[in-house]
């Protein structure tokens, strides 16, 4: 390994539709990246097998490899690992694991992390974990020298992220290696965590994927895309693992929402295929009526007085709106037909207490111009060689 320092930058991203019913492998979902960024700088490391430096604690931890994965060093806070670091360790184990499957060397790394993605330190709901997730992995990859593809980089990445949490559906992780509109169907991440118990990384990495689906999709024509933050951080984890444990969420209901959203989505996606605005336009509406039917069926919280007021706003200005995500916070969208004011919407949301987010649609990882590096093409196969 000869690189000296390998800085990859992700994207955040939103949800356009299919919320909830992505989480099941298979559905589809639409959502786009965004240009607010983390970076992850990987160089080599002295003193510690790892030493994780995140602008999330403001001082760096060491951590040295062990049997079942990193631990603390003495004097370093051990819960770290496990709690807010658990993204970043989890990349760093998930490639340590691939390496060693096919005998490549380990190195000791530093890897340095800053989010753009956190309004003064409390998340906007535009997909940290996933953005970290997808910067670390390449960074560390890049810097091995393993020249994933962009395919590859994504599996790998899902997988450090299904070792954390098999609950979210990967949509953020498509978003942020692909960039752009993306239409994605997830894999059934508990048969992939199975699989990585089971197989190991490399066998898991490279067996078919069923169900999970990620291609482009073309941009709207006359629709501006505006975002407007509630104010308020939500925990996606909590809302999704809340629906999960309810009675309700077990039948009917389900298959319903399910069905329906599928519909929608499948609606919005040929909308953009075939350039038709006003019946991507009539999608997005359905897909707030689906968030809202669901809240009502389930009292989840889904559609918070400021989420609901965001869209109220909007649809006064021309727009269509909803919430984007799994609600109860964080942000919602609004597509705007170009011959209305973009600037009265964002004055009357300002005056509802709405934030607007000066976002763009941005490309994904796998197209980032900032890619620096000095990467010398060392020894080490890369893993697409090896495979
Ligand atoms: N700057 C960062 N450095 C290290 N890890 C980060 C950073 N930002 C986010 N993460 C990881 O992502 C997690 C946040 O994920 P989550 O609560 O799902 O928020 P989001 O909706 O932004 O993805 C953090 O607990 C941490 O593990
Ligand atoms: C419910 C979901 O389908 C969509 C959630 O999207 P969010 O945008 O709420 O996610 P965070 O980035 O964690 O805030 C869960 C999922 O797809 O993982």
């Amino acid at each position: 390994m000869t690189a000296a320092r390998t800085t990859r930058r992700a994207p955040g991203k939103l949800m356009i539709a299919g919320e909830y019913a992505v989480l099941e492998p298979g559905r589809p979902a639409i959502v786009v990246a965004v240009d607010r960024y983390v970076t992850a700088t990987a160089t080599a490391a002295e003193g510690a097998d790892i030493v994780i430096d995140s602008d999330l604690l403001g001082h760096e931890v060491r951590l040295r490899r062990a049997g079942q994965g990193l631990e603390a060093l003495p004097g370093e806070d051990p819960s770290l690992a496990g709690g807010v670091l658990a993204h970043v360790v989890s990349v760093v184990e998930t490639i340590d694991r691939l390496r060693t499957e096919r005998r490549l060397p380990l190195a000791p790394v530093r890897l340095s992390v800053r989010s753009d993605l956190h309004r003064a330190g409390v998340k906007t709901g535009l997909g940290s974990s996933a953005a970290v997730t997808v910067a670390a992995t390449r960074a560390l990859a890049d810097h091995y020298g393993m020249r994933l593809s962009p395919e590859d980089g994504f599996r790998l990445a899902l997988l450090a992220s299904v070792r954390v949490d098999t609950g979210p559906s990967g949509a953020d992780l498509a978003a942020a290696t692909w960039g752009g509109w993306v239409s994605y169907r997830s894999p059934d991440r508990e048969s992939l965590l199975a699989g990585l118990h089971r197989d190991g990384v490399a066998h898991t990495l490279r067996c078919p994927w069923t169900d999970c689906a990620v291609g482009p999709l073309p941009p709207p024509t006359g629709l501006a895309l505006h975002v407007g933050w509630s104010g308020s951080p939500a925990s996606t984890t909590a809302l999704v693992a809340d629906l999960a444990t309810r009675p309700e969420w077990q039948g009917a209901l389900r298959t319903r929402f399910i069905e329906d959203s599928e519909a929608c989505v499948s609606t919005a996606e040929r909308a953009l295929r075939h350039d038709e605005p006003e019946v991507l336009l009539d999608a997005v509406r359905t897909a707030r009526g689906l968030l809202t039917r669901l809240d009502a069926e389930t009292s989840l919280g889904i559609v918070t007085a400021p989420l609901h007021r965001l869209c109220e706003v909007a649809e006064s200005c021309g727009a269509t709106a909803k919430p984007s995500g799994a609600g109860g916070g964080d942000c919602g969208i609004a597509l705007l037909p170009a011959h209305h004011s973009a600037a009265l919407l964002r004055l009357r949301w300002t005056a509802a207490g709405i934030t607007p987010l000066p976002l763009e649609v941005t490309t994904g990882l796998a197209a980032d111009p900032a890619a620096e590096d000095r990467i010398v093409p060392g020894p080490s196969p890369s893993l697409q060689g090896h495979t």
